[in-house]
């Protein structure tokens, strides 16, 4: 087995590569419940703006080479449009999400079916994780959040499955209750982050691990302007981070902005929307 050889896609004065993601429409979302403090059940959510928003996410990728795979959604489950929380993806090998919520927890084997159903290799997590949405990948290592949501035990058990060292942080702001909304990966080797959400600790981790990293300001990150995608090149981000924007335009990224205001009343961005299915090819 070789890792895939994944097609270039140009951006800005980078390359980067071609992604496959798996998304989930946002037929059934709203906002009936409060698991975290961007959501409020009074205010509610318009489902149909909901899919319009998600649609120009998703075209958005298409337009730059990304292959785009959809699971169906659940009635009943109106989270499930987060897709990055159902899993993580490393070398084909497919590590499950168990939800901290009961709200959510249906979507975890829902996730897992997807996959298993394409002859994935997938694993039935011991420990409570919420995917990609505490996992972040890079070449060498998988950054991991705690604090909120994902149990320390959780990133043990991932490293054993999926053979790559994972790096712990601790998240400490109620906002940034995701790993996903306080930082991401630029490529395979640098990150972009906002470090008022981690420890003390976690801030030196990060200054040691990545000198060169992009730091965010409170006013970027306070848009979820850190639940962005990128392929190296091309960065898929909230419209409304135009600060972190130019700033990435600025180190020669081409910038993607998309408006997700409505899936936001619920926590979530454009990574949230978001699984990446990184691969492996028979060589
Ligand atoms: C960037 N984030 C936070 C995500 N990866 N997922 C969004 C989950 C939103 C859901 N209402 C929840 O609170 O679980």
């Amino acid at each position: 087995m070789a890792l895939a050889t994944l097609p270039a896609v140009t951006g800005g004065d980078r390359t980067g590569t071609a992604r496959h993601y798996l998304m989930c429409r946002p037929e059934f979302f709203a906002v009936t419940y409060a698991i975290n403090p961007w959501m409020d059940p009074d205010q509610g959510a318009d489902a149909a703006r909901a899919v319009q928003q998600w649609e120009g996410l998703r075209r958005a990728y298409e337009e730059l080479g990304h292959k785009v795979s959809l699971i169906d959604p659940v009635d009943g489950l109106p989270d499930m449009v987060f897709a990055a929380n159902g899993a993580l993806v490393v070398d084909s090998r497919v590590y499950g999400a168990r939800f901290t919520h009961a709200e959510r927890a249906a979507e975890g084997p829902a996730y897992l079916r997807w996959f298993a159903d394409r002859g994935f290799e997938t694993m039935e997590p011991a420990h409570t994780n919420e995917g990609e949405g505490d996992f972040l990948t890079l070449d060498d290592v998988v950054l991991a959040g705690t604090g909120f949501r994902t149990d320390v035990a959780a990133h043990v058990e991932a490293q054993e499955f999926i053979g790559r060292p994972v790096v712990t942080l601790r998240l400490v702001d109620p906002r940034f209750y995701h790993l996903d909304t306080a930082l991401f990966p630029l490529d395979g080797q640098n990150v972009a982050y906002y470090p008022g959400a981690f420890s003390e600790g976690s801030r030196n981790v990060l200054r040691r691990m990545f000198p060169d990293a992009v730091i965010a300001t409170e006013e970027d990150a306070a848009v979820l302007g850190l639940n962005a995608v990128s392929d190296g090149a091309n960065v898929v981000i909230n419209a409304e981070a135009t600060g972190l924007s130019l700033e990435l335009e600025r180190l020669g990224y081409t910038v993607v902005p998309v408006d997700l205001s409505e899936l936001r009343k619920a926590g979530g961005g454009p990574k949230c929307c978001t699984l990446e299915i990184r691969e492996v090819s028979a060589a």
